[in-house]
């Protein structure tokens, strides 16, 4: 059964394509390669301008802004700031990934800033979304220790307080704007063993906003519904995490709108 919200990712899938959205991206330095290359195959325009000296100005053109807190530095979290800032003010939606915010002091201080700054969306893995709610997750550094199931709730009243959508990704995403919530299934296990798959995403996602800035929640469940298929079709082929990489960057590259609608697969709670 095609539900509407299905039909709408397919939709919006085949735009995104066919505009080749400008994303800025912040992110970290391990990410800033690979994901460069999966928005390049997924069919947008990534541009990585990070630095306090012209972060504000692009982010004033660009289509949308994403930023990661990955790699911080004084320096960084500058043009963070500058550039959340400069998207609220020309109206460009832009994305929050806290990337292990719980783990330092600095990253908290970093986090708590961004969140001020009324993210569109805010992406992370579960044990990031538990933290953000103020409970306590099993997650070490980077890596989510936490099934998804148990930061829903958390998602949900993060959602309501910053009046964003929020979305919780692992073996199934689950996305909400605190009143409509669905889960996306499909993916691989081994995207987690692959480093930046998480910030490739929060960059993706910005594809999507930029293309329907006015739709945030079905453009980031169409950017989810993205990844999960390219990633079920790549693990089919892959030996392990190397190849899978490779598997997934051509997968991106090659997926057409009518294998997108047949294999995403969106849960609407
Ligand atoms: N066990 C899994 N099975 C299928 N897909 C997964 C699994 N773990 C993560 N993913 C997918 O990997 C991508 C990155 O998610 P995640 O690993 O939660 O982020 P992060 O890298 O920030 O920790 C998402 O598309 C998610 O759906
Ligand atoms: C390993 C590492 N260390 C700091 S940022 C980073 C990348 C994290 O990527 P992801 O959140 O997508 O797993
Ligand atoms: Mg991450």
């Amino acid at each position: 059964m095609t539900t509407e919200i299905s039909q709408t990712a397919t939709d919006l899938f085949e735009r995104m394509r066919a505009t080749n959205p400008l994303v800025q991206c912040i992110t970290n330095y391990v990410a800033m390669n690979y994901a460069a290359n999966v928005l390049l195959a997924a069919g947008a325009s990534p541009a990585m301008v990070h630095t306090p000296e012209e972060s504000g100005e692009f982010a004033a053109i660009a289509g949308a802004l994403t930023v990661n807190i990955g790699t911080l530095s004084p320096n960084w979290v500058e043009g963070m700031i500058a550039a959340a800032k400069s998207a609220n003010k020309a109206g460009t939606p832009w994305v929050l990934d806290p990337v292990a915010h719980f783990a330092t002091g600095y990253r908290r201080d970093a986090v708590a800033a961004l969140l001020k700054l009324k993210p569109t969306v805010i992406r992370g893995n579960a044990s990031e979304i538990i933290a953000l709610g103020g409970g306590q997750s099993a997650g070490q550094g980077v890596d989510s220790g936490d099934p998804v199931e148990q930061a829903e709730e958390a998602a949900l009243g993060l959602a309501i307080a910053q009046g964003a959508i929020v979305a919780v990704t692992g073996e199934v995403d689950f996305v909400t704007d605190g009143k409509r919530s669905v889960r996306v299934a499909g993916g691989s296990d081994l995207m987690p063993k692959i480093t930046a798959t998480g910030c490739s995403l929060t960059a993706l996602v910005g594809a999507y906003l930029a293309i329907a800035p006015d739709q945030a929640f079905e453009a980031t469940v169409a950017a989810l519904g993205n990844f999960a298929v390219a990633g079920e079709i790549a693990a089919k082929t892959a030996n392990g995490p190397a190849s899978f990489m490779t598997a997934f960057i051509d997968g991106l590259h090659r997926l057409d709108g009518a294998t997108y609608a047949k294999n995403l697969r969106v849960n609407v709670l």
